[in-house]
């Protein structure tokens, strides 16, 4: 039965690499200075066709109360809007969350879970600009029928998962828009199934760093599934090099091989994610 974190929790697994293993070596002996940092679609949450249908896994939050406690800091970054990432994760208002950080659009913006608030940085013009030339240039660009825009706020994302041939429509779109984004000096970001325009200057490696400086956190964990990821991977790369040991975990899917290379230890999707979550939390 799995009606409780105890019921599920197992042995942790042991990381691939020796930077990994000395990573969870540092975690377990030093929880009190570990900063874990966990993407949301992908990591805490299944992948599903329709983005305004995704949800935590629901052991994600019970894992995560009984984990933060015994670290120095739990923050989810996410490509997400702030606001939205906490309601679909359901995280405001947990006990033991109640020093949770959520880092939305890669970083740029800040919820926390004392305050209650999202700090948000001033709107980008191009992003109002491009979100209003994109359903006609998408009919321009003779764009495969299936494709989805997300409103995002301080973005404009355009999903091709539930096109007939997501990968093709993905492949078809990708220059395209990366010309678009450009033209109003944006960024093109690409994920799983999904190509979104951006503001420039943050990504989530920019906001694990900063966190982690933050805390002054003297291990890591990072966990993530999606290319928007990789740039977190390289920060606690960087952290290493400066005597900061830390652990890389990928959630793993066929969309992105390349997390599966970088990372110290990879588990099958979101719920063997929050497994070792919650055995990592018995453990300490
Ligand atoms: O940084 P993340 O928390 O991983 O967010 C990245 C993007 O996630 C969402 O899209 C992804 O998840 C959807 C729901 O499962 C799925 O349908 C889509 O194909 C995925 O790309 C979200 O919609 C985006 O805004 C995020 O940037």
């Amino acid at each position: 039965m799995e009606s409780s974190p105890h019921a599920y929790t197992g042995p942790l697994p042991t990381p691939s690499t020796q930077a990994g293993r000395e990573g969870l070596t540092a975690i377990l002996a030093r929880p009190a200075r570990t900063a874990v940092a966990l993407d949301f679609d992908g990591t805490l949450a299944e992948i599903v066709p329709d983005p305004e249908q995704a949800r935590a896994h629901p052991r994600a939050v019970p894992a995560l109360a009984v984990l933060a406690p015994k670290v120095a800091s739990v923050a989810v970054i996410t490509g997400r809007p702030a606001e939205v990432a906490v309601r679909y994760g359901g995280f405001a208002g947990v006990r033991g969350l109640d020093h949770l950080v959520v880092l939305g659009h890669y970083g740029a913006e800040r919820w926390d879970a004392v305050s209650g608030e999202v700090h948000a940085p001033a709107p980008h013009p191009g992003v109002t600009a491009a979100r209003g030339e994109l359903p006609g240039y998408l009919d321009q660009i003779d764009a495969p029928p299936g494709i989805w825009i997300e409103e995002k706020g301080h973005a404009v994302a355009v999903h091709t998962r539930r096109a007939d041939d997501p990968q093709a429509a993905f492949a078809a779109l990708r220059d395209p828009l990366a010309l678009l984004a450009a033209r109003h000096g944006l960024v093109l970001e690409p994920g799983r199934m999904v190509l979104e325009l951006r503001p420039p200057g943050t990504d989530k490696g920019k906001a694990l760093a900063d966190h982690v400086r933050g805390t002054g956190a003297e291990a890591v964990l990072y966990a993530g599934d999606d290319l928007g990821d990789l740039p977190a991977f390289a920060a606690v790369d960087a952290l290493r090099e400066e005597g900061v040991p830390g652990l890389l975990v990928c959630s793993a899917s066929a969309e992105a091989p390349e997390l599966a290379a970088r990372a110290d230890l990879v588990l099958r999707g979101p719920s063997a994610v929050v497994e070792f979550l919650a055995s990592l939390a018995e453990q300490l």
